[in-house]
């Protein structure tokens, strides 16, 4: 088996005339927290929307495992093991933080769920549910309305209903998008928790949280990879010095 649990060859997105994605070669390796960044319009989002399945490439090959995924559909990559959080928030506001974690619980366990007795759904679903919320840390918060919920604890939650399913491998899209320095903090060691174990790729824009979470770093340039490595090996490549013009922590 491939160390790669991700490998993109010479993939390539265009919309018309205008080529997004521009023959990305990039392999992320099993257990590695691995963070893609890149300046504005780069192709980061479209990126993540080739590897989740939302968007199907022009060419190229997207293998998760060794096998290809694609073009294929969203729900098919998830139960292969892959599952995404979104820039949006995409949890249910006027149900409970438990009612939301649950409907992710119930993901988990896909085709063969329909084979449990009731009871057994029941017990096994309560468990992951209540595990869920311990992970995510929103046990106090359980009963409460996802809507109701800071901002902050929202996309906690939206990274609970990203793990839901079980997925060995995490796409997280800006975990650290419009959060104060405490928030970050705190998401920061949320998702070293979570992710201990499995693989992680995350787009983020703030450099700190890139530099100190991350094993491998890829930059993605006018919809090129640039350059990918280890922080220092990142933080020393002139390429990448030049394209974020000093934003690269010392
Ligand atoms: N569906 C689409 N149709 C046409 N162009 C698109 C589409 N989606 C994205 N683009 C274009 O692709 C380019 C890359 O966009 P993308 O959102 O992937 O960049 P990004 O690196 O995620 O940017 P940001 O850091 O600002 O989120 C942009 O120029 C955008 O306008």
């Amino acid at each position: 088996m491939t160390k790669d649990i991700i490998q993109l060859t010479d993939l390539r997105k265009r919309f018309g005339e205008s080529e997004i994605i521009r023959g990305v070669d990039l392999g992320v390796k099993r257990g590695e927290r691995h963070a893609l960044i890149g300046p504005n319009g780069a192709g980061k989002s479209t990126l993540f929307h080739l590897i989740s399945g939302l968007y199907k490439p022009s060419s190229g090959d997207i293998r998760l495992n060794g096998d290809s995924i694609a073009g294929l559909a969203p729900h098919l990559i998830t139960r292969r093991g892959l599952s995404r959080s979104f820039q949006i928030t995409t949890i249910f506001p006027r149900l409970s933080v438990y009612e939301n974690l649950r409907i992710a619980a119930m993901a988990r366990h896909g085709r063969r769920y329909a084979l449990f007795s009731l009871a057994s759904k029941a017990t096994v679903i309560n468990r992951d549910t209540d595990e869920l919320l311990e992970l995510v840390r929103l046990t106090q918060a359980r009963d409460k309305f996802a809507g109701d919920l800071t901002y902050s604890e929202q996309r906690a939650l939206e990274i609970g209903m990203a793990i839901g399913p079980g997925a060995d491998v995490i796409l997280l899209d800006e975990p650290m998008a419009g959060m104060s320095r405490e928030e970050t903090h705190y998401m920061l060691n949320l998702i070293r928790d979570i992710t201990q174990g499995k693989t992680l790729l995350v787009v983020e824009h703030d450099m700190e949280v890139v530099f100190s979470l991350c094993d491998r770093i890829s930059v993605l340039v006018y919809g090129e990879v640039i350059a990918s490595g280890t922080p220092e090996e990142i933080r020393s490549n002139g390429r990448v010095q030049e394209a974020y013009l000093g934003e690269v922590p010392a």
